[in-house]
């Protein structure tokens, strides 16, 4: 198959959508990238690297991060983990807090923001250094040491983080969050705050299309039983209240973020990550959609 054409035809085909979503602003930071910005990257276990666009520039990978977050305390924590956060679709978006006070306190999943601010007092409570240690996990699974936070938008998002901390303050009160509030918000818009390129993302998610094991030196990062969980989290519930859609147009597993990326994975294939900074209503990148659609259907490589 030739992948390279494949997304060259992609290319052109989206070059001609008219657009109708807004960048996100209610982090100011986020609000200054251009609209245009559009890239994409194929990452093949057997074939290698195909790519268009803005592939090499590096943006906010935002709720991207929950996915690396879900991962680590997955390999520090077994299943008591699931005690304090569910693996179920929430229907909701990805900030809301009504679910929380029937349940509990017990978010739904860990890929809302209130399932990953408890996986961040979870990560918090485990690691010595948590923002190094996060950093660092970046750095192995990519194998690329140079990758940080963005400054900007770490301290933009700072600034306005009063939903998070409602959330933080809910759950406070439910008994779910273990740590003080202040330090919890901090390491978990450290975790938004880190900047990747779509090259760099599909290198970090190619250990959930490869049974765990990175593919430059075939080393095992996570068992084939967590990638299995972590591929099922991201199938149901990686795009919020539009998971059903993602999944029904391009089934894969995958996760996405309000800074336009969105990553996915076809177990034993490859791994895919497109970058366009407009957000459909849901909060998902609007042509990172319709690319991977394009991507499942003219390569029939989706997992249905
Ligand atoms: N969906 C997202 O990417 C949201 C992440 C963002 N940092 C927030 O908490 O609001």
């Amino acid at each position: 198959m030739n992948y390279q054409q494949i997304l060259n035809e992609i290319k052109s085909e989206l070059s001609s959508i008219h657009y109708t979503g807004k960048v996100a602003s209610y982090i100011p930071e986020l609000a200054k990238i251009k609209p245009d910005k559009f890239g994409m990257h194929l990452h093949c276990i057997n074939s290698g690297h195909y790519n268009f666009g803005d592939h090499i520039e590096r943006f906010s990978i935002q709720s991207i991060s929950k996915v690396f977050a879900l991962t680590m305390a997955m390999s520090l924590l077994d299943d008591e983990l699931f005690k304090r956060v569910d693996v179920e679709p929430s229907g909701d978006p990805f900030n809301s807090l009504v679910q929380l006070e029937y349940e509990n306190g017990i978010p739904r999943n860990p890929f809302i923001n209130a399932g990953a601010l408890v996986i961040s007092d979870i990560l918090i409570s485990l690691l010595k250094e948590p923002k190094k240690d996060f950093l660092n996990f970046i750095h192995e699974i990519t194998g690329n040491t140079d990758i940080d936070i963005n400054p900007k938008v770490f301290l933009s998002e700072k600034s306005y983080s009063y939903r998070n901390a409602a959330l933080l303050n809910l759950m406070k009160s439910f008994g779910n969050i273990k740590n003080d509030i202040e330090t919890v918000l901090d390491f978990y818009i450290y975790q938004c705050s880190i900047a990747m390129s779509c090259k760099e993302l599909s290198t970090a998610f190619m250990i959930y299309a490869n049974g765990g094991k990175r593919l430059f030196d075939n080393e095992q990062i996570l068992s084939s039983r967590k990638v299995k969980r972590i591929n099922a989290i991201m199938q149901t519930c990686g795009f919020y209240d539009e998971a059903g859609e993602f999944s029904y147009r391009v089934g894969l597993p995958g996760k996405s973020g309000v800074g336009g990326g969105i990553v996915a994975v076809h177990p034993g294939q490859y791994a895919v990550a497109v970058w366009s900074p407009p957000l459909n209503p849901k909060g998902n990148s609007e042509l990172g959609m319709h690319a991977l659609e394009r991507l499942t259907t003219l390569t029939g490589l989706s997992i249905f």
